[in-house]
């Protein structure tokens, strides 16, 4: 028995440990919506008490009933009758009235949450580290995060709300019903105690389950996204994978549909026995009280009003233990998104950062640099030096896997490594603010974004305060050699992009590299990283975007990876790698000289070509 109860109190303290999650939550349905906030507690108060009204009404009623067919209908009688039958009108009325404002003030007030829980959501994933955004755990926090954030915190206000106006009302009932006997609000409160052991438990259930098919949901989505997404539609119809990943995301789906099914039906015959204690106590209750009213000890207006009194009681208690589990259950899942909101960032900016350079005026340089993916256990780079000289071209060129995307993500602070340092004119990376650094550098990912915007705002993103200049973004789009293709669109700079929305134009895969280029080459930046800049390019592109890359990277410092050694050839100094360390240096003729991996390696490329 002790043990049993050591095991309840355990249970409790559990469940109630994420009791600070609901002022967190109460306040930040606050801070999203003030003004509606307080109007909707006082309309929840106003409404909390009309029931009691009722009820009190309702006794008045049928006593005066009563009172009137003892005696016989008369003027006197009828008046008071009518008035007390116009006040009840009134409550209802009132009753209606208050319920359509209450829901359309719960409409604007859960709007108002959704999207500053967005916006805090959205804040939150642009300051956690690139890191996240590679690993599963990242995204299975986000989506338990995201997936019912957006209602949980009005819905737990909701609940909080309905508790306090159940509350309420409750006590009042209880007051009325204490005039027949203490007991009666005793066997109220216990006849629906079974309800509330049945919510607390499968509320708990449901979100471990929640949690643990987390996994599966996610798995469930991206099959759902790969069957109606653009990018996947070709690859599916031309390999006739439609059936398969179909299949695939029908037997997640019976998987997860199956848990809950059980779950649901164990909960439902749970409720059925709860329920059925609650009716067995109200029979027992509406026996006494009838026994009462044949020995003349009560009269019928007490009868109808304890029957009222007893029956809303019932369901109110109900009601408030119901709303006490979904208080319990929205703050389990709400944990998941303050965990979400809660992360910090490990790449952060120094307390005093050092006054951010202009320009680079000597050089970039690893030292002695080793780093690890997280829960990686081979360094992608160890021991690595690398200088990179002011103003010149260099080429990185390895095989796949070699590091060199590494180099990138380590020069953009994306990553910070876990031994060396890279810097900047002698001043440590991780002594610059993030924002400086950045602002130091530009960069053609190897996957660029094909904005779905204008032709000028897909340049535009390289410098927002160039959004309005269109001569900076047509010099930048000639740099890229992207103009001519920018000519020949409907609209030439103010043509829409993609076809994600109605009347936008959609351009070839090397179309869009250059529209991606055009808003790296945007950014003045005194560092320009390019990986892969032509893959998408053909050959006579390839030669000409060449040529003016050259000229325009004239006094810039640019990086540029790449597998394409017609490219690494043009620049100063070419670096190969191989499995995390450079391997080879100097200019092509140097390397060709060396007649080791560049040398064989370019050998085999001119031949292929
Ligand atoms: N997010 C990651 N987590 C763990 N390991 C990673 C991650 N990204 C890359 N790696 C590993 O680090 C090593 C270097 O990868 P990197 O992407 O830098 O190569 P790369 O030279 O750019 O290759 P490619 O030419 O194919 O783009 C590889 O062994 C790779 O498996």
């Amino acid at each position: 028995m002790a043990s049993n109860w050591k095991v309840f109190r355990q249970k409790l303290g559990n469940s109630w440990s994420q009791l600070p999650y609901l002022g967190r939550s109460l306040t930040l349905v606050w801070q999203a919506a003030k003004k509606w906030t307080i109007v909707w507690a006082s309309l929840l108060i106003i409404q909390g008490l009309l029931p009691v009204a009722t009820v009190y009404l309702t006794r008045q009623l049928v006593n005066s009933l009563v009172a009137a067919l003892d005696v016989g209908v008369s003027r006197e009688n009828v008046i008071p009758i009518l008035i007390l039958v116009a006040l009840m009108g009134g409550v209802l009325l009132l009753t209606q009235v208050l319920g359509s404002f209450l829901n359309w003030v719960r409409v604007v007030q859960s709007e108002l949450v959704k999207d500053y829980i967005s916006a805090l959501i959205h804040k939150k994933s642009m300051e956690v580290d690139f890191a996240f955004y590679e690993s599963a755990e990242y995204f299975d926090r986000l989506h338990r995060a995201r997936q019912d954030a957006f209602f949980r915190p009005t819905a737990l206000l909701e609940n909080s709300g309905s508790l306090v106006q159940n509350g309420i009302t409750l006590m009042a009932m209880a007051a009325v019903l204490t005039q027949f006997g203490v007991w009666i609000p005793a066997a109220l409160l216990i006849s629906t105690l079974p309800a509330f052991a049945v919510i607390l438990n499968y509320s708990k259930q449901n979100y471990n389950w929640w949690m643990k098919a987390t996994a599966d949901e996610r798995r469930s989505w991206y099959y759902y996204w790969l069957l109606t997404e653009k990018d996947s539609a070709a690859e599916l119809r031309i390999f006739e994978l439609g059936d398969y990943f179909q299949s695939a995301y029908q037997s997640v789906r019976r998987k997860l549909r199956s848990e809950k099914v059980k779950l649901a039906k164990n909960e439902s015959l749970a409720n059925l026995g709860a329920g059925a204690i609650a009716l067995l106590i109200t029979a027992i209750a509406l026996t006494w009280m009838l026994w009462q009213v044949l020995l003349k000890r009560l009269t019928l207006g007490d009868l109808a009003l304890f029957y009222q009194a007893f029956n809303q009681g019932q369901t109110l208690m109900r009601n408030l233990l119901q709303n006490l589990g979904q208080v319990y259950s929205n703050m389990l899942f709400l944990g998941n998104l303050f965990e979400f909101l809660d992360l910090s960032p490990q790449v952060i900016d120094p307390p005093t950062p050092k006054l951010a350079p202009t320009n680079l005026n000597q050089e970039i340089k690893f030292e002695n640099l080793s780093f690890w993916y997280p829960g990686s256990n081979k360094a992608a780079l160890e021991n690595f030096n690398l200088t990179i000289p002011s103003g010149k071209i260099v080429a990185i060129v390895g095989a796949n896997g070699a590091g060199k995307s590494t180099l990138l993500k380590l020069l953009c602070r994306l990553y910070d490594p876990q031994q060396g340092r890279i810097t900047w004119d002698g001043i440590d990376f991780r002594d610059l603010s993030i924002q400086n650094l950045r602002r130091l550098i530009t960069v053609l990912f190897q996957k660029p974004v094909d904005y779905n915007a204008s032709v000028a705002e897909n340049i535009a993103l390289g410098d927002l305060l160039a959004i309005a200049k269109l001569p900076e973004i047509s010099n930048a789009a000639e740099a890229a050699g992207a103009a001519e293709i920018i000519d020949r669109l409907p609209e030439n700079y103010h043509t829409l992009l993609g076809k994600l929305f109605t009347g936008g134009v959609e351009l070839s895969g090397g179309e869009w590299q250059r529209i991606a280029l055009a808003r790296a080459f945007l950014r003045q930046a005194p560092l320009i990283i390019l990986d892969e800049p032509t893959s998408a390019m053909d050959s006579w592109a390839e030669a000409d975007w060449l040529e003016r890359f050259c000229q325009l990277a004239n006094g810039r410092t640019a990086i540029i990876i790449t597998h394409r050694f017609t490219i690494a050839r043009r620049a100063d100094i070419i670096h190969v790698m191989s499995d995390g360390e450079i391997v080879e240096s100097g200019c092509h003729d140097e390397l060709l000289a060396l007649g080791c991996r560049y040398a064989r390696s370019w050998k085999t490329q001119m031949q292929v070509n």
